[in-house]
């Protein structure tokens, strides 16, 4: 099997391409060759499929086995991928995902090959049921949850994926590893949730750290970040376009008011590849 390990901002993956669907073992796959003692190491395995819709399909499995619906970074992993390898001539293309659609792709290139990437992530999902989460309101904004007799309190935002946004002091430092697990298997999230925890520094400067559902803490997460701006804007927190910085580095989210759409804008990188 060959594949390319690339990452954005330090959110790391293993993409595979050429096959024609995603294989009946791509769970086992997944945890199998993200882990990082045994396997290749990588935080999701990620297929580029056909699509009879979009110019691409991208599934993502994370490095526990399970199937997300969306993922930021990886959606601009495979942006570049496409291009750089020559599987089109493009800089404006459309990838499928599962949970968020058909998404529209523009590409930054330099010498060949893709350096940054817009993508529009689309439209959030503010309804609690849809997000979802077990709180009938739309939208769910500074809600209680409690874990370990400690309260935290959440705005619910899908991006396709479900998020749940913490305001802290002091993003950078929290204790994710304490928290991030006992938050993300909540009965209040029936499907689970990324956690981001965020501080706001500034109308157009927040800190996030992220605890991604199935795969733990990580060092970026393109839909958090979108999660968090969309969070921000409605808690008033924030201007609709925003510096998001996350352990990796910085993405760029915007939120179109009149379109309602989100933008995301940030870099992807290959590392090698390889064949296992
Ligand atoms: N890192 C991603 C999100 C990956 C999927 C997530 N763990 C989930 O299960 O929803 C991103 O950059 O968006």
């Amino acid at each position: 099997m060959q594949f390319t390990k690339m990452h954005g901002l330090g959110n790391d993956f293993i993409v595979v391409h050429g096959e024609q669907a995603l294989p009946a073992d791509a769970s086992a796959l997944a945890v199998r060759l993200c882990n990082r003692f045994f396997g290749i190491g990588a935080d999701g395995l990620v297929y580029i499929l056909p699509s009879d819709r979009a110019d691409f399909m991208m599934r993502i499995m994370n490095s526990d086995g399970s199937e997300a619906e969306q993922c930021g970074n990886a959606i601009r992993c495979v942006a570049k991928y496409v291009y750089d390898n020559g599987l089109t001539d493009r800089a404006e293309i459309t990838i499928e995902t599962l949970g968020a659609g058909v998404q529209p792709v523009q590409l930054e290139a330099a010498e060949g090959k893709a350096q940054r990437v817009r993508v529009d992530m689309g439209k959030p999902i503010l309804n609690g049921l849809d997000v979802p989460t077990a709180i009938d309101a739309n939208p769910v904004i500074d809600a209680p949850v409690t874990v370990d007799g400690r309260e935290f309190r959440f705005t619910a935002v899908s991006m396709g994926n479900p998020h749940a946004v913490i305001y802290v002091e002091d993003a950078a430092g929290f204790d994710l590893a304490k928290w991030g697990p006992k938050l993300e298997t909540h009965p209040l999230f029936p499907r689970k949730i990324n956690v981001e925890f965020a501080t706001v520094n500034s109308r157009g400067q927040v800190d996030m750290r992220v605890w991604e559902r199935g795969a733990g803490p990580t060092l970026a997460c393109g839909t958090g970040a979108c999660a968090t701006l969309v969070s921000s804007v409605l808690n008033g927190h924030t201007d609709r376009q925003a510096t998001i910085s996350l352990a990796g580095g910085d993405l760029l989210i915007e939120w179109d008011e009149e379109s309602g759409r989100v933008y995301m804008t940030g870099p992807a990188a290959a590392v090698y590849t390889g064949t296992i």
